[in-house]
């Protein structure tokens, strides 16, 4: 999954830190890029899966829009070259200084998700004589099969505008001169494996749509956000997702209007599996009834599997010994602070480099300095 040239160039690195696999990341977007054009679809990449320069650098070259979740990243993706046009805003709780920061970047749209943010972003448009694009982002009560933290448009979850407020933002719609309606947004979950969700989702929009249409609102675009999952347990047997199935599904099950632009934020999708964190072990210590491999990265640096007892893949990039069975686990003062348990691994010595795969989607960009450390390094096939 790394090639050797690589693991011989981690020799000389401090550890821990993330590597990106350039090569793998183009074919991704080349791949997703030749699938969504088939049926003319527009994607976005959604920046908190992954908000690394350098790897932001290569979804610009690839031509992607950005989906953001704050007034930092809407910042980030401009400052990194992502035409203004291309970016979009989304997030269930944007400040007025954030509100501020896109309107004076006129960004391609804010995806609002609730009554009180339309008005406050008529306000803020009203001040400085804009009038602000907006897409409504609808909560389509359709169960991604996914996590639960991770599961954003269920009728209980805290995401988007719910059908019984409909005739309410329609009244707004009208009313509020500072905004103009552009489209409708969704964004079901994350880790989507089963693609009869998408299909789900699509017929949901259909309906949804209808009541747009019924009561005159023009819809220039339909944007259903991201949440297309990975292997994670077999990174090496998929390491490009089924785009073409995922396109497909919307393809065959959702009806656009002539005109309307179908819009994808992807994010896991795009970076999960070009993305590798790098560790040493620092100490194999016996437990009751395992070993415990103790290595130089944790929760700090990837918390996915303290947070949703995510999977990450561990190879022992430097031993091909027996196998054994281990408890891999980091420094940081927390029990959590587990990658996997009973793992059948190569026997491992202190030195050894240990990558976890599958980490270049909410890995660095869920990284914290928790207990102090170094905030985590990273480094990319371009410059090794
Ligand atoms: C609004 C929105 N769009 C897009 C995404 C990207 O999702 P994913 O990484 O699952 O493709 C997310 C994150 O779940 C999101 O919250
Ligand atoms: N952070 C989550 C994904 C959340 C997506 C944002 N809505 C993960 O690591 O799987």
């Amino acid at each position: 999954m790394i090639d050797n040239r690589f693991i011989e160039k981690f020799r000389a690195l401090e550890t821990p830190f993330y590597f990106y696999d350039f090569d793998l990341l183009r074919r991704t977007l080349d791949e997703v890029k030749q699938e969504s054009n088939k049926y003319g679809y527009i994607v976005h990449y959604a920046v908190k899966a992954n908000a690394n320069d350098a790897l932001l650098g290569v979804i610009r070259d690839a031509g992607m829009g950005a989906d953001c979740v704050s007034g930092n990243e809407v910042a980030k993706a401009i400052e990194i070259g992502i035409p203004r046009e291309k970016v979009a805003f989304a997030g269930v709780g944007k400040s007025d200084k954030e509100i501020r920061t896109a309107l004076k970047n006129d960004i391609f749209s804010f995806n609002c998700e609730s009554i009180p943010e339309i008005e406050v972003i008529d306000e803020l448009a009203g001040e400085i004589g804009k009038v602000a694009p907006v897409a409504i982002r609808i909560n389509p009560d359709v169960d991604p099969q996914t996590h639960e933290y991770i599961t954003t448009g269920l009728k209980d979850n805290k995401f988007g505008i719910n059908h019984w407020d409909f005739d309410e933002v329609g009244r707004r719609l009208r009313s509020l001169k500072n905004i103009r309606l552009t489209g409708i947004h969704f964004h079901i979950g994350s880790q989507i494996t089963d693609i009869s969700v998408f299909e789900q989702l699509s017929l949901k929009v259909n309906k949804i749509q209808e009541w747009f249409v019924e009561n005159g609102f023009h819809l220039q675009h339909i944007n259903v956000g991201g949440g297309l999952g990975i292997n994670y347990e077999n990174p090496e047997m998929e390491p490009i997702p089924d785009f073409k199935s995922y396109f497909k599904a919307f393809h065959d099950n959702l009806e656009l209007q002539p005109g309307q632009q179908l819009h994808f934020e992807l994010g896991r999708s795009l970076v999960a599996q070009c993305g590798h964190l790098i560790s040493r072990v620092l100490y194999v210590k016996k437990g009751l009834e395992t070993q415990f491999m103790i290595l130089d990265a944790g929760m700090t640096e990837l918390i996915r599997p303290a947070l949703y007892k995510a999977t990450h893949k561990a190879t022992n990039l430097t031993s091909n010994g027996e196998l054994v069975k281990y408890d891999v686990v980091g420094p940081i003062c927390e029990s959590s602070d587990t990658f996997s348990r009973g793992t059948l691994m190569p026997v491992a010595r202190r030195g050894d480099l240990v990558a976890l795969h599958s980490a270049g989607a909410y890995g660095e960009s869920m990284a914290s300095t928790y207990n102090m450390r170094d905030m985590v390094k990273s480094y990319n096939s371009d410059e090794l």
